[in-house]
């Protein structure tokens, strides 16, 4: 067996494979992006087909550009976007829908109607989510109504469904195994996280069967092994995480009170608040961060569902920008006079608002107002956001968050312009470590340590190594009226209902 781990990174934009050698070192990156696919305004589809085809492309790529064969892998990690469903066919392994994305909001009006008939107290109390289209369980409930025939086939058990964690194991094992870890489990709204199984009363309510469900397994188990044909020899599945999950791990965020945060497509802060399963007053959410060995280690998590794709914007939608790195340099020339807000509901909000229904809005516009300010403004955004889960997560978990530095990480984290404001807006310290993969290196070493090739939590929390902290340098007065200015922004755009 080689001593080499592979995490595969399978994100909501594009995916990665990344080699690690034996010292945790990123010897080799394989990274693929694929088509978001709109059908309609707040839809958001992927082909599972084509996550496939850059998965595996990027697993070939990364081994080869690393010059090793499968059998000098120890072990492969899986992580992944978390909430995203697939429903396949059990024969043919052929999905029957395009993979419903966490950011689709065509379920809004079930989640509406459910509220409205009284479930959402028996939801959050047992999977610790709130009834939002987000979660996969109103996804999955809409391919059974909408595709013909699918309730049926799936009672039948001619059909399984799972997160995209779940399909991609089930095609690297060539259909040997349908399972998934109780980090994705948790995503789904039909997992009960204080009894760790799915839970057969909100099945009942969603009217999905049991059987298309994979077995639920610890984030570090095992998950069956490659097909040999693939990559040219068998490679065994050691870890699984949800992707928010995994960074919590990768960022050794390993103690009660410690918060991670990443800036990807959106920003997911997550705070581990150990083995106490702790009940947000403040419509955050419950969740598994991990659960290693039987032991169920949980976390509060505020979700945002706009960051980076607020930088996509400046450069795809008002083209602003030419590359997603010069959002920080446009918005240094930004008029300190021009008081102008985002805010990037452009699929709703979520925590603390869960607001489906909202759209983006901008505030404060002049005629003066131009590029750099647009600029600003996007990035401002996601520090404003990232402020407000900060003050829920607070009141929470009774002050814990006031007195925690901000580890970050994700593509976005790159841009210390934006780091720098998000600690001036936060008013604490932000750390940025050296290793930017955090999320890889999280599965990688769920994998790694099963296999016994990495060393265990305690010595892996002390590799972590810090590249930059920012400190908060702006005036109190600044940064209150700022705060002030983008609450009244929010109130003004959520929507009515
Ligand atoms: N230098 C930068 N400044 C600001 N935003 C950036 C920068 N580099 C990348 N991004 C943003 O980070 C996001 C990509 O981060 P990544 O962690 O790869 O996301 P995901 O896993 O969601 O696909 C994109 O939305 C991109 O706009
Ligand atoms: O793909 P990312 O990094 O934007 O993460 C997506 C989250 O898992 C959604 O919950």
């Amino acid at each position: 067996m080689g001593s080499f781990i592979l995490a595969i990174d399978q994100g909501t934009t594009s995916s990665r494979a990344i080699v690690f050698d034996a010292d945790m070192t990123v010897m080799a990156v394989g990274q693929q992006e694929f088509p978001q696919i709109y059908p309609a305004s707040g839809w958001v589809e992927h082909d599972p087909e084509a996550i496939w085809h850059s998965v595996v492309a990027t697993v070939k790529t990364a081994l080869k550009k690393a010059k090793l064969k499968a059998a000098d892998i120890a072990a492969i990690g899986i992580t992944n976007q978390r909430e995203t469903v697939v429903v396949w066919d059990r024969e043919t392994g052929e999905p029957i829908h395009n993979a419903i994305v966490w950011q689709d909001r065509r379920t809004a009006q079930m989640c509406q109607k459910l509220a409205k008939a009284g479930h959402e107290p028996a939801f959050a109390k047992k999977t610790g989510l709130l009834l939002d289209p987000y979660f996969s369980g109103t996804k999955l409930a809409w391919l059974l109504d909408t595709v013909k025939g699918a309730r049926k086939r799936a009672e039948k058990g001619e059909l399984l469904a799972g997160t995209i964690d779940s399909f991609l194991i089930w095609r690297l094992t060539a259909g040997a195994s349908h399972v998934t870890d109780a980090t994705n489990a948790s995503r789904t709204l039909v997992y009960n996280i204080a009894k760790n199984r799915w839970d057969a009363e909100l099945l009942d309510i969603l009217d999905i069967p049991a059987a298309m469900l994979p077995q639920v397994k610890d984030c570090a188990d095992d998950f069956g092994a490659t097909d040999p044909a693939l990559f040219g020899a068998a490679i065994p599945i050691l870890g699984v995480a949800g992707d928010q999950q995994a960074a919590t791990i990768g960022q050794a965020c390993f103690e009660p009170g410690m918060i991670k945060s990443t800036y990807g497509t959106g920003c997911f802060a997550v705070l581990n608040t150990g083995e106490e399963l702790v009940r947000s007053k403040n419509r955050l959410l419950s969740t598994i961060a991990y659960r290693l060995d039987g032991k169920t280690t949980y976390a509060l998590e505020g979700s945002i569902f706009v960051a980076g794709a607020a930088v996509q914007w400046l450069r795809d939608g008002i083209k602003v920008i030419g590359k997603a790195e010069h959002s920080g340099e446009l918005a240094a020339q930004a008029d300190d006079g021009q008081e102008v807000y985002l805010v990037p509901a452009f699929v709703g909000l979520g925590a603390p608002h869960w607001d489906p229904d909202a759209r983006g809005a901008m505030f404060g516009l002049t005629r003066n107002t131009g590029p750099a300010e647009f600029a600003r403004a996007a990035l401002e955004s996601v520090a404003f956001q990232t402020r407000d889960l900060l003050d829920a997560m607070d009141k929470d978990a009774k002050g814990v968050a006031a007195s925690t530095v901000l580890r970050v990480d994700g593509g976005m984290v790159a841009s210390d312009w934006a780091m720098q404001r998000l600690a001036d807006i936060i008013d604490a310290p932000v750390d940025r470590p050296k290793i930017l993969e955090t999320t890889a290196l999280g599965a990688a070493w769920l994998a790694g340590s099963k296999a016994g090739v990495w060393p265990d939590a305690t010595e892996f929390s002390r590799k972590w190594a810090l590249d930059r902290r920012f400190e908060p340098v702006m005036e109190v007065v600044e940064r209150k009226r700022k705060v002030k200015g983008w609450k009244d922004a929010v109130r003004r755009t959520l929507s009515s209902r």
